[in-house]
């Protein structure tokens, strides 16, 4: 089978004024990977990487300065409209629904443009209303949906037709955490109903470890990691922090077996430690920290992406 994205040596510059003179800029650099059919795969990178740059060549909306680039088996560029029918575009910031219509009726728009039978369309409309809980608004305005409700309007109107591959940037960008959790869940029983193909960026690393088996880290337009998340956390050692809440005012919490303590608030109340996921586990951390004090509540943070970025970018360099 062949892969659904393909790039070899994919470049793309731009050129821009600096002063007088004209600077060239390289967003993407030579980039090379292809992406399985049925893989998720989270797209990540600091600000000015070249994601969006990517993400735009891989659609057809930004013609390459070089190299080649094969989206389900097609062009894109000179392909763009059949292409438009084998993918889904998601943009957490950007709104394809019409702002002034009812919901309902930006679906209907769209799916006259896929040219989805009326039998089609409904079958796929109920199951992406039901499935995005949102039959409460499909009567209102986009313009005065909340964003969590716009967001899941947007991943129906990007999935009506069935995409083969959705490409989502920033789906969960403002989105609070009920919303992210619904959007995520959403997107991961889609792939499996359906063996939709997912390529998201994010700056968040709840959509990574919920959604993702690959991850693809990109610096100044080169690829500097490609594979598991399990083997990015390795590579960085990305760690996670527990975070509890005790009993009585309590000394810092040195010496538990694999921790940094890296804070404590309230007169050691609330006490923080950092622990890698490699090498021991939330619980047995919470156990040695019980012998030690009385725990009311805990809560577990995840890694920081711009932090996961920058341990990757140092490793790569
Ligand atoms: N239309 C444009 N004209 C000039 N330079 C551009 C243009 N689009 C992108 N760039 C430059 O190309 C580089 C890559 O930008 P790109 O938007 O692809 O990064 P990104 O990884 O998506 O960043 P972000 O996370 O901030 O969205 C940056 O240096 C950016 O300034």
């Amino acid at each position: 089978m062949s892969p659904i994205i393909e790039t070899r040596e994919l470049t793309r510059d731009f050129h821009v004024r600096d002063g007088l003179r004209r600077k060239r800029i390289r967003a993407v650099d030579e980039m090379s990977f292809s992406v399985d059919a049925g893989a998720a795969v989270g797209y990540i990178g600091a600000n000015g990487a070249g994601k969006s740059t990517t993400i735009k060549m891989l659609t057809g909306i930004l013609v390459p300065t070089s190299g080649e680039v094969r989206t389900c088996d097609l062009r894109p560029v000179q392909d763009r409209r059949r292409l438009a029918r084998e993918v889904g575009v998601v943009f957490g910031q950007r709104s394809q629904l019409w702002w002034d219509l009812p919901v309902r009726e930006s679906f209907t728009i769209l799916a006259s443009i896929h040219a989805l039978s009326s039998a089609d369309e409904r079958a796929r409309t109920d199951e992406l209303v039901d499935r995005l809980e949102m039959s409460e608004y499909l009567g209102t305005p986009v313009r005065q949906l909340s964003l969590g409700q716009r967001m899941r309007a947007e991943v129906a109107a990007a999935l009506l037709h069935s995409p083969r591959l959705v490409i989502l940037d920033e789906p969960t960008i403002g989105l609070d955490v009920l919303s992210k959790q619904r959007l995520r869940e959403f997107l991961v029983q889609e792939r499996q109903t359906h063996g939709t193909t997912l390529l998201l960026t994010t700056h968040d690393m709840g959509d990574i470890e919920r959604l993702c088996d690959r991850v693809l880290v990109v610096d100044h337009g080169h690829l500097a990691y490609d594979g598991t998340l399990d083997g990015l956390s390795r590579t960085v050692g990305a760690q996670r922090v527990l975070v509890v809440d005790l009993a009585e005012q309590t000394p810092d919490l040195l010496g538990i077996p694999d921790t940094a303590h890296l804070g404590s608030e309230s007169r050691g109340l609330r006490q923080r430690l950092a622990f890698d996921a490699e090498r021991t586990t939330a619980a047995r951390v919470l156990g040695a920290v019980s012998e030690q004090a009385e725990v009311l509540d805990l809560s577990i943070e995840e890694p920081d992406i711009e932090d996961v970025v920058r341990r990757v970018y140092a490793a790569s360099r």
